[in-house]
């Protein structure tokens, strides 16, 4: 088969058990199974827990997080802030750059995050809008990303459950609105007092909501019992925690860690190990190759935060640079989805992956 173009249904007759064909398989493996298997099971025990930890303290504690919801939201920015580190060694693990070309890499994603910054700080409204829409984008096809690569598939292409996805992690929280969110948004936008109009906000919650809970009975009828119980954690997330505390630990211990499970999968040199089941070496050499990057960005942090202003002034100051870092790093995840979606089709010898919900 390989060298032509099969069509839908020729692949679909390819899949033992008659498959559908929007559900992933071992054969259309792009970061091969055996690499995935168990970092993205570490991911995903950690992520559940993170937020099922969470939950349990709003839920289960007298008061729930209180004054104390800026804790996770602040923990959870700079527990994410690794997660990027290593993008510039992504497209050099597969297309096995030298030093020269990885360097000129770093200082092409360095001055795109400047740029960023910039464009941004210049004119942060237009930022703040276009930066929530592109990071509900990336948060919702990195979680279908992962969903495919952890049921032994390649990345396909899921645009509406990402859209729902992407939107219940962000926008819900968003469109919740609170004192903290409020004030952090006004910090970011000078002039503005940080609230969106009300109509704005009865939409995105009378949309997301029914459109993630439909997301939840489609991935169940179709027998995908981990990621529908996974929309529905979410959903008590963003409904039960304080909007910023949840979008802190949506961020900081479930996008963050399941991309760093696709990342330490892509590292060729820590294949052996993790095909043995051992996962330690990998994330020793992420944590080393992750802590330049990070101090980097840490010491730009420093000297941008307003010390007085405490921990509002020090998200204001964050949200600028993650936006800035956001440019690059959604362009570098974007091409690995890609290229990890086209392995896989070569491998089944197919000209590319459907689409489904
Ligand atoms: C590699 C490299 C580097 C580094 C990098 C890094 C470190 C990265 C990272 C990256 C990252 C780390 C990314 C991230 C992303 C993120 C995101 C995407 C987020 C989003 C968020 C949001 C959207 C928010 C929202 C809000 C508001 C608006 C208000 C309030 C509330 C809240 C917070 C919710 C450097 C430059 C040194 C050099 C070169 C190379
Ligand atoms: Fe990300």
């Amino acid at each position: 088969m390989a060298g032509r173009c099969t069509t839908r249904a020729d692949r679909a007759g390819a899949r033992p058990g008659g498959a559908r064909l929007d559900e992933p398989s071992a054969e259309h493996a792009g970061a091969p199974r055996d690499l995935i298997a168990v970092p993205a099971a570490l991911a995903t025990a950690v992520s559940t827990t993170g937020v099922a930890a969470v939950l349990a303290v709003e839920v289960l504690v007298p008061g729930g997080w209180g004054a104390a919801a800026w804790v996770p939201l602040v923990a959870g920015l700079l527990l994410g802030l690794p997660h990027g580190a290593v993008d510039h060694l992504l497209p050099s693990y597969r297309l096995h750059w030298r030093p020269v070309g990885l360097l000129a890499f770093a200082a092409g994603y360095a001055a795109l995050a400047a740029l960023a910054w910039a464009v941004f700080t210049a004119a942060p409204g237009p930022g703040l809008l276009v930066f929530v829409l592109v990071s509900a984008w990336h948060f919702g096809t990195g979680e279908t990303a992962f969903a495919d690569l952890r049921a032994g598939g390649v990345p396909v292409p899921r645009p509406i459950a990402a859209s729902v996805l992407g939107a219940l992690v962000l926008l819900v929280p968003l469109a919740r609105g609170s004192s903290e969110v409020a004030a952090i948004s006004a910090a970011v936008v000078p002039g503005w007092d940080g609230q969106l109009p009300g109509a704005v906000r009865v939409a995105v919650l009378a949309v997301v909501l029914p459109a993630a809970v439909l997301l939840a009975g489609v991935s169940a009828a179709r027998r995908r019992w981990l990621e529908a119980g996974e929309v529905l954690l979410l959903l008590a997330l963003v409904l039960v925690v304080p909007p910023a505390a949840a979008f802190g630990t949506w961020f900081g211990t479930w996008h963050a860690v399941r991309h760093v499970a696709r990342v330490v999968a892509e590292d060729p040199a820590g294949a052996a190990d993790l095909r043995a089941g051992r996962l330690a070496p990998s994330l020793r050499r992420f944590a080393v190759a992750a802590a330049a990057p990070t101090v980097a960005v840490l010491v730009v942090l420093t000297l941008l935060w307003s010390a007085a202003d405490g921990w509002r002034g020090f998200v204001a100051a964050y949200l600028p640079l993650l936006a800035a870092l956001t440019v690059p790093h959604v362009l570098v995840v974007a091409w690995l989805d890609r290229s990890a979606a086209q392995a896989g089709s070569r491998r089944m010898g197919t000209c590319g992956m459907p689409s489904s919900t």
